[in-house]
């Protein structure tokens, strides 16, 4: 498994490095089509044929619709959007409805016929391609999914925006072993309540998620910081890491 990130700033994070998240699981399957995804070639975009998403809020999804719109002239066509069924009802009513952008989702005959929907649930494992992909449920503002991933004996698990509690704590339990805990934490420890409100994590939340988990991940990479707290939040995790391979992104 070779996963690359192509973004997962927790918003526009000013600088050229990455964008908004983006996980590419391998040559044609990502993770959310947050602004990260322009990290790819268009070559590269070309290839991509499967589009996991976790939940509907545009950090997450930014992307998509011009994505998709580069997928005309594509070889490899229509690419497969996965996500529950709030988010592709939240995509069809509010970005693919015709005024924002063309209803790519109705549109199923011929060469227009660029994009399908694939509703998931919380539970279900899809394979592809030597990978076993399975969603859970998490705690966020909107209905959420993580992913995890298994391939080559390797367990990548990747919760999205989410809050440390009993549902977090229960799912990754479930999960077994994992090499890459792949966390949020967008707010500093002053912000609690924000955090609490908007359902993400601090770093004192994040520590208190290990430390609730039966066994702890081979490695953690810490992501999703808001960029006006992310220089903040780099020295508190970098003084003061939540695990012992701890890798900020
Ligand atoms: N009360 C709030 N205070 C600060 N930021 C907020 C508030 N409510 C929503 N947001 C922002 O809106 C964002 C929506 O996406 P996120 O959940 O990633 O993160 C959320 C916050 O960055």
């Amino acid at each position: 498994m070779n996963i690359q990130v192509l973004g997962c700033s927790g918003g526009l994070s000013g600088d050229n490095k990455g964008g908004s998240t983006c996980i590419q699981l391998n040559h044609n399957i990502v993770i959310d089509a947050g602004t990260g995804l322009n990290q790819l070639s268009l070559a590269q975009m070309h290839q991509i044929r499967h589009v996991f998403l976790t939940h509907s809020h545009m950090d997450h999804i930014a992307a998509l619709p011009t994505f998709l719109s580069n997928q005309y002239g594509s070889e490899h066509l229509p690419v497969t959007v996965y996500a529950q069924a709030h988010t592709l009802e939240k995509l069809k009513t509010n970005i693919f409805n015709g005024d924002i952008w063309p209803e790519l989702s109705s549109m199923t005959e011929g060469p227009e016929a660029i994009l399908q929907f694939n509703e998931i649930h919380p539970g279900e494992c899809i394979e592809l391609e030597g990978l076993e992909i399975k969603a859970f449920a998490v705690e966020h503002s909107v209905p959420t999914v993580g992913y995890s991933v298994k391939s080559q004996g390797k367990h990548f698990v990747f919760p999205a925006d989410t809050i440390a509690g009993t549902q977090l704590t229960e799912q990754l339990n479930r999960l077994g072993h994992i090499d890459t805990l792949m966390l949020e934490c967008a707010f500093p420890d002053e912000l609690l309540p924000v955090a609490e409100k908007t359902k993400h994590m601090t770093p004192g939340l994040l520590e208190r998620a290990l430390k609730s988990l039966e066994q702890q991940p081979d490695e953690l990479w810490v992501t999703h910081l808001k960029p006006s707290y992310e220089n903040d939040l780099r020295e508190t995790l970098v003084a003061n890491p939540p695990h012992k391979n701890t890798v900020v992104l």
